[in-house]
């Protein structure tokens, strides 16, 4: 459903001159299956998402969403995917209900047919409660739903969520991640980007570790546990990290941005942070939202 192929990404940086912010990255992603990308700040993980989105173009390598390339069938792609991030917009004086029927017409879809998804997406998101409120007198949380429901309205095969849980409370958070497993199961393919490990421990079934704009390693936790033989998946990806920054700089290749994992300590620790609570699906959750 998604095939990325050493997919790279320059940017031309007035700073840093010619920066690789995603070098020769791989990975496939089926349906039904939740991919997390993990990586500390500046990794290179939204502008892979951004290409998966349509946009960015990469530099080199090539990116397939649900059969179709990011760059000949961009319009293609963008049907097949939706994205939701921590910061998407939500246009104040619309109410919830306008600003996802807005997008459910710029998609294409009939009034009718819209009007019934609709339905059954606030009923499943419950936000039924604020349906008719203008998107600038809700919370943070009630915007984030909004932009769950603008994503998923057009009923998308592809989900993406890139750093989605950030500044959310934890109840609201472990909303969404219940949300993000009934999606798998119904068969969606998704890819869970974010720089909290407890996450994509408790979320995904494979995971990417993504550092300094290149994939390190990629498998399911028991896979990376094993193979990198720690029983902890913290001790696993600072490993990874510490491997990756000695490798460079015995090539005589300094890391990307001449910062050391000392230098990253801050942003780091924050990998850490914000645990979310316990695995637990509630039995509405895991209702199909399709
Ligand atoms: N438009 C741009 N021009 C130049 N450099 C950029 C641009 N966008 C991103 N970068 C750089 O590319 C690198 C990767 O950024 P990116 O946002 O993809 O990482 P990330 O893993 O998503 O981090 P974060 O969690 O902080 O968003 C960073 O060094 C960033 O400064």
């Amino acid at each position: 459903m998604i095939q990325v192929n050493n997919l790279t990404k320059t940017y031309q940086d007035l700073r840093r001159g010619s920066f690789t912010a995603v070098d020769h990255v791989s990975f496939a992603v089926k349906p039904g299956e939740i991919f997390g990308l993990l990586g500390p700040n500046g990794a290179g993980k939204t502008t892979v998402l951004r290409i998966l989105s349509t946009v960015l173009k990469p530099t080199h390598g090539t990116a397939v969403v649900a059969g179709y390339d990011v760059v000949r069938d961009a319009a293609d792609v963008r049907r097949s995917i939706g994205f939701v991030s921590n910061n998407t917009a939500t246009y104040d004086r619309m109410t919830a209900w306008e600003l996802v029927r807005y997008f459910g017409r710029l998609h294409g879809m009939q009034a009718d047919s819209l009007d019934q998804r609709m339905d059954a997406l606030f009923g499943k998101l419950r936000m039924d409660d604020f349906r008719d409120v203008p998107c600038a007198k809700l919370s943070t949380g009630m915007k984030q739903k909004v932009s769950i429901a603008r994503a998923l309205i057009h009923d998308p095969p592809v989900l993406v969520f890139d750093e989605a849980t950030l500044g959310l409370d934890v109840m609201v958070a472990r909303n969404l991640l219940q949300v993000i497993r009934a999606l798998r199961d119904a068969g969606k393919c998704l890819i869970f980007s974010t720089h909290i490990m407890s996450e994509v421990e408790r979320l995904c079934d494979r995971i990417a570790i993504m550092y300094q704009g290149q994939i390190l390693d990629t498998g399911t936790l028991d896979e990376l546990k094993q193979r990198h033989g720690h029983a902890d998946f913290e001790e696993v990806f600072f490993s990874l990290l510490s491997q990756h920054e000695a490798s460079a700089s015995s090539e005589g290749n300094p890391t990307s941005e001449a910062l050391t994992l000392e230098d990253e300590a801050l942003s780091l620790e924050s990998l850490t942070e914000h645990a979310v609570p316990a695995k637990q699906a509630s039995p509405s959750a895991q209702d199909s939202l399709v």
